[in-house]
């Protein structure tokens, strides 16, 4: 298959290894320095094109790529929000692919299964309050996590009495913190932490007075990100529309 990069950085860099020990040919990357090259035919003749890069250029890469008329997996976090209406109904009504997640690691996939599992049933337990945290290198741009948003919104929609997440407090790199996880009973606040090259800690925590109940994924490399990233890939060459990692791990889905 022939895979275009977009954004070469700390994910680009390997998914270039992975995805060529995998037998596919890179024909195009994409940095900040190189934008031109959306309209190469090089960049044109990919299958697919993946993307890392950082929230606020991801959307405007996503409409490049779009025009240039060449498939997307995208991993970018932080754009979602402002952006994220939009760039569906292009993929579900005007024949555009993306395939987006917040995390591609099987293990998150897993993590995030038990998570909706946890949070049906903890929906009959009010004595639990449930907050959530993680903490990811200093380099990182977004806060809270692409991955936490997601895991939050699978809390919301399995808990009644929770209907929104809010941020909760920020450590920084300098070791300053703001911030407060003080919220209405409504709201889950995520705390964000950011030190070190840590690449990605999420723990989703249920306290009673008498207990706590945690669960955690601890992402030892960005070796799963990768390779999911690639899988992703080699689905999206054939597949159409917004895609995501239920298309890809179905029997995960409840
Ligand atoms: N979904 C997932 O599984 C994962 C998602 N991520 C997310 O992916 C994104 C990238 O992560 P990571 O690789 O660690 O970040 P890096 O900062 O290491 O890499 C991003 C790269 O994109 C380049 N870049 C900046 N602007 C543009 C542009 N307009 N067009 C093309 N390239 C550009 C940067 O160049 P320069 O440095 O010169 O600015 C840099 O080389 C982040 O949003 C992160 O949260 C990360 C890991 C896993
Ligand atoms: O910036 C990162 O590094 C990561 N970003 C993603 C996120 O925002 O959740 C995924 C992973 O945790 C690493």
């Amino acid at each position: 298959m022939k895979i275009a990069l977009i954004g070469y950085g700390k994910m680009g860099k390997e998914i270039e290894k992975v995805a060529r020990s995998r037998g596919h040919e890179i024909v195009c990357i994409i940095d900040i320095n190189n934008q031109d090259d959306f309209e190469s035919e090089a960049f044109k003749s990919a299958d697919v094109a993946i993307e890392f890069t950082n929230p606020m250029v991801a959307y405007s890469n996503y409409m490049k790529a779009f025009k240039a008329g060449v498939k997307l997996v995208s991993g970018s976090t932080g754009w979602m929000t402002e952006h994220g209406e939009e760039i569906k109904k292009l993929c579900t009504e005007e024949g555009k692919t993306l395939f987006w997640s917040s995390n591609f690691s099987l293990g998150v996939s897993i993590f995030s299964a038990l998570n909706k599992y946890l949070a049906k049933i903890m929906n009959q337990f009010p004595a639990y309050d449930v907050t959530m945290s993680e903490t990811h290198h200093i380099h990182k741009l977004d806060a809270p996590s692409g991955t936490a948003i997601t895991l939050a919104e699978g809390i919301l929609e399995k808990i009644d009495r929770k209907d929104k997440w809010v941020k909760g407090t920020f450590l920084a790199p300098d070791g300053t913190i703001s911030g407060t996880n003080d919220c209405a009973p409504n709201e889950l606040p995520i705390s964000s932490i950011r030190e070190g090259e840590v690449f990605g800690l999420h723990t989703i925590r249920y306290e009673s007075d008498v207990d706590t109940i945690s669960i955690t994924h601890d992402a030892k490399s960005r070796g799963g990100f990768v390779l999911g990233a690639v899988l992703a890939a080699e689905y999206t060459a054939t597949h159409e529309g917004f895609l995501g990692m239920s298309d890809l791990f179905p029997f995960l889905n409840d």
